[in-house]
């Protein structure tokens, strides 16, 4: 399996290549060259496969030998050890609702599906062929410290994570910030969460300064991350059909950076019976407006209670064109050209109607989702995270609807106070957080003053 980019400027690589890359050398997103179909017989046997065994099997369709079987096994494994639950991504019933729990690992938000697995693979690649990575990503909360957890501590790897300064929840930036392990760095952003995505991108495009660095890429731009997501949608498909080839499900799915969903996509390409995948957006629906429109027009970016999700510009969307446009990168650079000029892009009707064809999407409100939270609480006692009340408020009514839990909902408790007048109990991964020491580092949004950083800080180790 080769690895093409979405605006065709590069020769084909292979997954080991794609996964230290990030980011195409042309400013693309790395892409399978194509997505495997799976048989009716082996989505069967798939079907009664635990979490690891199934992360094993459908990865190994995508790495392709560029990691020896039973290191892939080891790695796998060893990232979903210090999961707390042990099915990694249980699906519960809460109330005749289905929910598919991505929340427990070790930061308590479904980063940690990929993030664990990734950071485990970096390391081993590392140790394996030789040289060093130096991780440069941005996060609106939960990335960041999936990451960081990800890979504290390696030898070889350091990471630089930039939040926007004051628009995470105060658990999310303890989190990042009590991890004061000599190879973390901690850098909080005077802007939004867009312009620190801006920023880093900014810096895996001047490629002298990403080969000079060894830049490395956690967020969903790496290929890797989608992955590992791909895997739990799934395992969801076979706990609740069973393995029945007729038995179809939807997935409600709070979104953002467009990566969580754009997993579900490429399994549905593979063949899993999903029906529908349902976009749920906040009050920032970019994304929400170009299923309903044909027409993907930034905005303003707007606060909200689900701030992980406070995002415009959506990196995966990228990726999602080169698709809908059948693998033709100039398709795809004329409307990223577009985009530029005009800050909006419009596919054609035929297109909009391909996007319907597997899409539905809904914009949820804050006092929806406050409404949400405190609707499911009172008929079952069950606390939704913010991000999660969003799916469920947008796709909960459905009766094949599996909506995925993307935090814990501690993560929030601001807006759970607001909701419910109480608290979520903290679970043992976020105790004791807000007593620890910090560090962390304020800066301009300005990819000058970043790199000035970047250049100091690794000249003093
Ligand atoms: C809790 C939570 N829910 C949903 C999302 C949205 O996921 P994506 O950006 O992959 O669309 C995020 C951030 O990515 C998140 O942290
Ligand atoms: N909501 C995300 C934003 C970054 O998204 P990513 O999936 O591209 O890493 C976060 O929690 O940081």
């Amino acid at each position: 399996m080769h690895y093409v980019s979405t605006r065709g400027g590069m020769a084909p690589i292979g997954f080991a290549e794609a996964v230290l890359m990030g980011l195409a050398t042309d400013g693309g997103l790395l892409v399978p060259e194509r997505i495997p179909r799976v048989s009716t017989e082996t989505l069967q046997r798939w079907s009664s496969l635990r979490f690891q065994d199934l992360a094993f099997e459908l990865m190994t369709l995508f790495v392709d030998g560029a990691v020896p079987a039973p290191d892939l096994r080891d790695l796998i494994e060893r990232s979903y050890a210090s999961f707390a639950h042990p099915e990694v991504t249980p699906v519960v019933d809460v109330a005749g609702l289905r929910i598919l729990e991505l929340f427990h690992g070790p930061t308590a938000a479904f980063k940690d599906v990929a993030l664990q697995f990734l950071g485990n693979l970096f390391a081993y690649l590392l140790e394996r062929d030789g040289g060093t990575l130096n991780i440069c990503g941005a996060t609106s909360g939960d990335t960041g410290s999936a990451a960081i957890y990800g890979v504290r501590g390696k030898p070889r790897i350091s990471i630089f994570m930039l939040h926007p300064k004051g628009r995470v929840s105060p658990i999310q930036e303890r989190q990042m910030t009590s991890v004061l392990d000599a190879n973390v760095h901690n850098i909080a952003v005077r802007g939004s969460f867009d312009d620190a995505q801006r920023l880093v991108k900014e810096l895996f495009n001047d490629l002298p300064f990403k080969s000079e660095f060894s830049l490395g890429a956690v967020n969903s731009i790496n290929w890797a991350r989608i992955l590992a997501q791909m895997v739990y949608y799934v395992y969801a498909w076979g706990q609740v059909s069973g393995g029945d080839p007729e038995h179809g499900v939807s997935f409600s799915v709070p979104t953002g950076n467009f990566g969580d969903v754009f997993a579900g996509y490429l399994v549905k390409q593979m063949g899993v019976p999903i029906n529908r995948l349902i976009i749920a957006t906040n009050r920032n629906d970019i994304l929400t407006r170009f299923v309903n429109t044909g027409v993907y027009a930034l905005g303003e970016v707007y606060q909200t209670l689900s701030p992980a999700m406070d995002i415009q510009i959506a990196s995966n969307f990228e990726r999602y064109l080169y698709f809908l446009f059948d693998g033709q990168p100039e398709r795809v650079r004329e409307r990223l050209d577009a985009l530029r000029r005009e800050r909006r892009l419009e596919v054609d009707a035929s297109d909009l109607a391909r996007v319907r064809h597997d899409f539905d999407a809904v914009a949820v409100s804050d006092p929806e989702t406050l409404a949400q939270i405190r609707q499911t609480e009172a008929v079952s006692g069950y606390i939704l995270c913010p991000h999660t009340a969003v799916g469920v408020a947008a796709g909960g009514a459905r009766e094949d609807v599996i909506c995925l839990a993307t935090a814990h909902p501690a993560k929030f408790n601001a807006a759970i106070w607001q909701a419910i007048g109480r608290d979520a109990p903290l679970p043992p991964p976020l105790q004791g957080l807000m007593d620890l020491p910090t560090r962390c580092l304020e800066l301009e949004a300005d990819a000058a003053t970043l790199k000035a950083h970047m250049r100091d800080t690794l000249a003093s180790v």
